[in-house]
């Protein structure tokens, strides 16, 4: 379970997220919201990617603040942008990196490996330049690279946005397939619609936190 409370974030003099408490743990959450509305922040938060300004947030009873690496262990965050994430040349490298920080055994790291490029149909890509993969590609090699390292909960800042229509399915059939806790920042409502919960950020405050049936049409009358 991630748990926030009485969370507040601001970044200088700027408050972007205001006493937010919020207990997750569903398996398919959404967080939609205007742009510049705090989603970002807020995933940030989920990690220890940024930490709040007051109040707490935990992961299965760890402080963000006082045990970011129990927390960055269990939560995965997969970005917006996959060349943000893709930190080396050859794509069997780059999936053994996270793994290698984690200290696991070769042996391991080499199945994990087998198993996640067998699982998206990579397995010829094993040695290929990760630089030259398409966006679709790339965007699902961030995302195994996250899986790899067998976090709890993995949290995506808009992971389809600079896809095609194509790879936006491919990528939204992943996320449903996954056993994991996934909490999903986006603005494609199409993807969300049978989720188990969605979270509606404005200007900072939850301003909705629902069913889709619920939450979706209060966002579309918010922004009409
Ligand atoms: N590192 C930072 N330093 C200063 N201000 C920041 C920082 N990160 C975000 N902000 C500000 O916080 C506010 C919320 O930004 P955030 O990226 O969380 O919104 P968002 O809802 O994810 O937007 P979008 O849909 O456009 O991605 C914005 O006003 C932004 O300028």
């Amino acid at each position: 379970m991630i748990d926030l409370k009485n969370v507040s974030l601001s970044f200088g003099d700027h408050p972007v997220l205001h006493n937010i408490s919020l207990s997750l743990s569903e398996r398919r959450i959404a967080v939609i919201g205007a742009n510049g509305s705090g989603k970002s922040s807020f995933a940030r938060l989920l990690n220890g990617l940024a930490l709040p300004t007051s109040g707490t947030v935990s992961v299965d009873g760890f402080d963000t603040k006082k045990q970011g690496k129990d927390v960055r262990g269990r939560v995965g965050f997969v970005f917006q942008n996959p060349d943000n994430q893709i930190v080396f040349p050859v794509v069997e490298e780059d999936l053994a990196f996270g793994m290698k920080n984690l200290g696991l055994d070769k042996a391991t790291i080499a199945t994990r490996t087998t198993e996640i490029l067998e699982r998206y149909d990579m397995q010829h890509l094993r040695e290929h330049p990760a630089h030259l993969l398409s966006g679709g590609q790339k965007q699902l090699l961030a995302i195994s690279g996250v899986l790899v390292m067998a976090p709890a909960y993995v949290v995506l800042d808009e992971p389809t946005t600079l896809l095609d229509l194509r790879n936006k399915r491919r990528i939204a059939r992943v996320l449903n397939a996954l056993d994991q806790t996934i909490i999903h920042v986006t603005h494609d409502l199409d993807q969300i619609a049978d989720y188990d919960r969605v979270i509606v950020i404005d200007e900072g405050r939850v301003a909705c936190d629902a069913t889709p049936a619920k939450a979706i049409p209060f966002y579309q009358e918010l922004m009409a």
